[in-house]
């Protein structure tokens, strides 16, 4: 690049910034566009597919240069944090038509992956930015989400795992590290792609920032903070009014699950695709508000541990759920509760339009009337006195008018009488309005042109249009002045339309300059609420929930769990929720899980399809579920409170660290055993299958029987190793249970019933037929497992190799299709036009 001092002004100002910015793509605003140069402007041309310019910059090449409009310059901003990068946006701060010289330019906001606030997100999924601060022996975390305030902190294990665990789970976008973070760590993270790293070294807390701490000591935490709010001051260029008091999580007061455990079950997003279908979060959520679903899914990841917790929300699901008059109108009016937690970002942002404080005004309306009815309830005291904001409401009410415009820009936003001397400015257009409508009137006559007319544009201001036919009538004595000539009418001003101009154009200039002045001044009033309205929209959030839990049990007929102190479980006639409620033509079997007091492991054998690995879950949801304080489907539960859930089921592999599924099986064995307690609950499914019969029975025997001697976590443990079934057999604190399963030549039928006892065989080979393998590799199965099964009995077998023929899919096809027809019920035409399709299949 050629000296700096050779370039323009402008060019050596810009060099500046980005010097100042070196990781950011500078969006450097000239006019109706934001440009970028140099480096910026080839990224930004490929990923954004913009073409590549140059402009002249006082030195002999010309700089690449590529740009925007700035009107749709979101759009593009939104793309590139997508992809990871960073945009400082530089604007002018001063007015092009007052500047002396440069027009004065500076960067007013960095947008970052965690910092974007983007209106056009789904409202009920969130994401944050992250600061970690190394203490050595452990990593504090604190996370923001920056469209609702949110701010958390936790402290955690300085492992790759409980990193991963803190950053997947939150969906973290972006995180804030001092330049010494641990190398090893920061490679994970940078291997994660989805996350920005982002580094600062300052970490001293702002005083402004200190009530966020909300009390806490921890001096890690306040470096971790600090590190975060210093960023958040570099990047955002204000003073961060929305943020809500920091909560400390402990991980050890809620059900624990890990984050492979969380996925299993499938809690907040399906194994199949991202996103929320079908989990457990989007199938029990019929919140009402979008800060409600979020919640929903806050207490779905964090279960409660402390039964007086737990009694209290189950108070109140029964209390909603008993009555469903007071649920109904609940209903009506939380269709009425809008987002406050985001609304509050954008007041605080300056970016909120006439339509949030609309639906603001409307929350505060049907706010006393939702405490009202949920007044009744026995377990939420605290909310019977809780501050609705009347007096913000009182404040705005009547403020603006019932359909604004979308922006204040456009004016009309505040009703009449709300303003004098917005009124008066009102009037004066209006008025001048009229008076043009006079004066054309007057002009027609004074002339005798009945087509004059009077119009208004923006380069021109107003004009009198006479046709050309026309012209002879406008005498020297009008005194109209020629303004414009068109191909077939000319434009004139006068003197006097010219002085009604000014006025009307004054007025109207100063009418949408002092809506804009009211307008931040009511957001400056609402700014002052924001800590009382984030009260009030936890509240309101909370009872959404608990209305959504009793709808949700109301729907599908749930039943209250009852927790004791004991280890006993007994769940009747259980169901799994998600299944049950897909299942269209088929009826879902309900199933008991009985489990006493001394018991430890279930050892639950049938054939592949069974629904055993659906058995599994579908406990492990229902202890969720009860955890949370909703109610299960079941005909009655009586649960132990657990402190944590471990599961292995299903094959996946971990991606990210590039180990095998046997591998991440064992690692996952492993975290139960080293972790579990005798109030846990423990999910192992074919524990072991991933290597060689003898190596999976062998180690699956010996978790079994750690379990049991050690540990007397309940656990349930599918497996096909019928020989493990022994150990139920042979021991008072294991048992067996099996699927049943109904044969008939050969052919196998699902019941999907728990049974007492061991299953008698596997039937693989039945259900390969079900798959439809070719019938003569099921034979050979079936004859080579027959040579097996005479070993085992002492027998000598010992198996060839036999080569089989090889099966004509063709004659298969056709076979099967003569299977499906029932010739009694076919006519005679029928019959006929089946025997032509089989023939004409055989001779293709
Ligand atoms: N209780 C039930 N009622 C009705 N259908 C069920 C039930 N349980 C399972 N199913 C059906 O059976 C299918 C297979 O169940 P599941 O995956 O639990 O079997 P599995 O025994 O774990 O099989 P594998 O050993 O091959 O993993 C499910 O997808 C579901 O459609």
């Amino acid at each position: 690049m050629a000296e700096k001092n050779k370039f323009t002004p402008m060019m050596q100002h810009y060099l500046q910034i980005k010097q100042e910015n070196p990781d950011a793509i500078i969006f450097y605003r000239l006019g109706d566009f934001y440009e970028m140069f140099f480096e910026d402007a080839k990224t930004a041309s490929l990923e954004l597919d913009l073409v590549l310019t140059g402009r002249s910059a006082g030195v002999e090449e010309k700089v690449p240069m590529c740009g925007v409009p700035h009107h749709a310059a979101n759009v593009y901003i939104q793309r590139l944090i997508q992809k990871g990068y960073k945009v400082a946006i530089v604007e002018q701060v001063e007015d092009p038509a007052l500047a002396k010289g440069l027009v004065q330019r500076e960067v007013i906001r960095i947008v970052t992956p965690g910092t974007i606030m983007d209106e056009n997100a789904d409202e009920k999924n969130t994401n944050y930015i992250a600061s970690l601060y190394d203490y050595q022996y452990g990593i504090c975390v604190v996370l923001c989400e920056m469209t609702t305030g949110e701010m958390k902190a936790q402290l955690i294990d300085k492992s790759v795992i409980a990193l991963q665990k803190v950053l997947l789970q939150n969906n973290v976008r972006e995180i804030v590290v001092e330049h010494s973070f641990d190398k090893r760590l920061r490679k994970m993270i940078e291997e994660l792609e989805t996350i920005t790293i982002s580094a600062m070294n300052h970490d001293t807390v702002k005083e402004t920032y200190q009530r966020l701490l909300n009390g806490i000591s921890d001096q890690r935490v306040h470096h971790a903070f600090g590190l975060l709010m210093n960023y958040l001051d570099e990047t955002q260029k204000r003073t961060m009014t929305h943020l809500q008091p920091v909560e400390m999580i402990y991980e050890q007061e809620f059900l624990q699950m890990d984050y492979a455990t969380k996925q299993n079950l499938e809690l907040t997003a399906s194994l199949r695709g991202s996103g929320k279908q079908m989990s457990l979060w989007s199938f029990m959520d019929h919140c009402m508000s979008a800060m409600g679903s979020r919640l929903l899914k806050k207490w779905i990841e964090y279960p409660l541990i402390q039964a007086a917790e737990i009694k209290k929300r189950q108070d109140a699901v029964a209390y909603l759920s008993d009555d469903f008059m007071i649920r109904d109108e609940l209903k009506e009016h939380l269709r009425y509760v809008y987002d406050l937690e985001r609304l509050g970002a954008r007041v605080a942002y300056g970016s909120a339009s006439p339509r949030d404080v609309l639906r603001l005004i409307r929350t505060l309306e049907h706010a006393p009337v939702i405490f009202d009815l949920f007044k009744g309830c026995p377990s939420y005291p605290e909310y019977r006195t809780i501050d609705t904001c009347m007096t913000l409401h009182d404040l705005i009410d009547g403020a603006i008018v019932e359909e604004p415009p979308l922006t204040v820009k456009d004016g009309g936003v505040f009703v009449d009488g709300y303003n004098e001397r917005l009124d008066e400015l009102r009037r004066i257009s209006r008025d001048g309005k009229s008076w043009i409508l006079e004066l054309e009137a007057r002009e027609r006559e004074r002339t005798g042109v009945k087509s004059l007319k009077i119009g208004y544009n923006r380069v021109f201001g107003y004009y009198i249009e006479v046709r050309k036919g026309n012209l002879e009538a406008i005498k020297p004595e009008f005194g109209y002045v020629r303004k414009q000539t068109l191909a077939n009418a000319e434009r004139f001003i006068t003197e006097e339309l010219k002085e009604q101009e000014d006025t009307i154009l004054h007025a109207q200039e100063e009418k949408l300059r002092l809506e804009a002045e009211l307008f931040t001044d009511l957001l400056n009033q609402i700014k002052v609420y924001l800590p009382k309205l984030h009260d009030l929209a936890n509240a309101l959030a909370t009872i959404d929930v608990l209305y959504s839990l009793a709808q949700l049990a109301g729907e599908n007929g749930y039943v209250r769990p009852q927790f004791h102190e004991g280890h006993r479980i007994e769940i009747i006639e259980g169901r799994h929720p998600i299944l049950e409620s897909m299942m269209k033509t088929k009826r879902y079997v309900s199933n008991d899980l009985k489990m006493e007091e001394e018991q430890t492991v279930s050892i639950i054998t049938g054939p592949n399809m069974g629904g055993k690995s659906t058995f599994m879950r579908q406990n492990a949801l229902l202890v969720i579920m009860a955890q949370i304080g909703s109610f299960v489907p079941a005909r009655s539960a009586l649960l132990p409170v657990f402190d944590q859930i471990f599961t292995r089921i299903g094959a996946s592999d971990d991606i990210l660290s590039g180990k095998s599924t046997f591998m991440v099986e064992m690692m996952e064995a492993n975290h139960a055993l080293q972790h579990a307690t005798e109030h846990s609950l423990i999910l192992f499914d074919e524990i072991g299958r991933g290597t060689s019969t003898y190596d999976g029975m062998a180690l699956a025997q010996a978790m079994i029987e750690y379990i049991d001697a050690n540990i007397h976590a309940k656990t349930l443990f599918s497996t096909h190793y019928h020989e493990l079934t022994q150990l139920g057999e042979e021991n008072e604190t294991i048992r067996n249970l099996h699927v049943e399963v109904h044969e008939e030549k050969d052919e196998v039928t699902f019941l999907y019933r728990m049974l007492d006892g061991k299953a008698d065989k596997s039937y693989g080979i039945n259900v390969a037929r079900l798959a439809k393998l070719p019938e003569i590799v099921l034979q050979r199965a079936r004859q080579l497992l027959e040579g097996w099964e005479l070993q085992g009995d002492g027998g000598i077998y010992q198996p060839q190799m036999m080569v089989v023929e090889k099966e004509d899919p063709q004659m298969r096809e056709i076979a099967d299709m003569i299977d499906m027809v029932d010739i009694n019920t076919m006519t005679p035409m029928e019959a006929m036009s089946f025997l032509y399709e089989l023939k004409k299949k055989r001779s293709a």
